[in-house]
């Protein structure tokens, strides 16, 4: 039998709903308006492309964005300056450095100078320790997002093996930490890795975010298994996930799609967490 659709174009769609009514009930009964900063240095079409995703969807939502586009040849002190200027604006709840960043800006530097209580990525330094010691802080959105996924759909987590083949620090270690944090028995799989299906097979919830087409298949599945596709990779002008779809939908209990499984749920996050930090700053419950 084939794999039920994790569709995460219509669990986003929802949610942006209800976050609508939510910003619609602040605004009205507070008067505040949530809003958001994007800087975006350089011309690369993916991050235009995903940064215009964001002010559209703010604006469906209610929610004010300023959209800063700067050159890539930018200095990175003149970007920290920008930082400042809406760390201080008492109009903006939530910033975002689009990422990557052209080579001589040093991105650490650049998440570290956004004010923690404004970190809307959930990037900075002070944001992950809160994660990993449990406290309240901003999930960074994919994860976020995954796990939003996971529970809408009432899929098991305490007591699940979950794998997750990524490190990365915006996707990988927060998601692995996420679902640790949910109970779950959870392993890291990355490069490094030797022998990555002896892991993956035994995977109750497997999370694949390495950047690399077609990398699981079908024979690395454990039947009945939730399968969650980061991956964004562009073939041939088509986009496909790290995760052979097809064959791998007929063993898998749920499977995301790419496009429209993890992605759309991303930029909702966003809108989530930049709602969380208007309520957070008006000390609105
Ligand atoms: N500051 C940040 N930079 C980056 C982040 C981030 O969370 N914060 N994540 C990614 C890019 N990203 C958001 O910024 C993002 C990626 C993908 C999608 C998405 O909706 N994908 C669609 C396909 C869209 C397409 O056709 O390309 C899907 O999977 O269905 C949204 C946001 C790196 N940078």
């Amino acid at each position: 039998m084939s794999a039920q659709i994790l569709d995460g174009k219509q669990l986003a769609a929802a949610l942006r709903e209800e976050i609508r009514r939510d910003v619609e009930e602040l605004r009205a009964k507070r008067g505040i308006v949530p809003g958001l900063a994007v800087l975006l240095v350089g011309d690369d079409p993916a991050s235009q492309s995903y940064v215009r995703g964001k002010q559209k969807a703010s604006t469906e939502v209610g929610i004010h964005s300023v959209v800063e586009r700067l050159p890539a040849d930018l200095s990175e002190q003149t970007l920290l300056e920008r930082i400042d200027h809406y760390n201080e604006d008492p109009s903006i709840h939530g910033i975002l450095v689009q990422l990557p960043l052209p080579p001589q800006i040093a991105e650490d530097r650049v998440i570290t100078r956004i004010s923690p209580g404004k970190d809307v990525d959930g990037f900075h330094p002070w944001n992950v320790g809160r994660l990993y010691s449990g406290g309240e802080g901003f999930v960074p959105c994919t994860p976020a997002g995954i796990l939003e996924m996971i529970r809408r759909n009432r899929i098991e987590i305490a007591g699940a093996h979950a794998v997750v083949v990524g490190r990365s620090g915006i996707v990988g270690k927060p998601v692995a930490q996420l679902l640790l944090r949910e109970n779950a028995t959870v392993t890291i799989c990355h490069s490094k890795t030797k022998d990555l299906g002896f892991y993956t097979k035994q995977a109750d919830i497997l999370v694949a975010a390495v950047g690399r087409p077609g990398l699981i298949t079908a024979d690395m599945i454990k039947p009945g298994a939730v399968v969650i596709d980061v991956g964004i990779n562009r073939v041939d002008g088509r986009l496909v996930g790290d995760v052979d779809f097809e064959a791998v939908k007929e063993r898998a209990g749920w499977i995301t799609p790419v496009p429209g499984g993890v992605g759309p749920m991303t930029i909702t996050m966003l809108l989530y967490n930049t709602l969380w930090s208007a309520k957070r700053m008006g000390n609105v419950q």
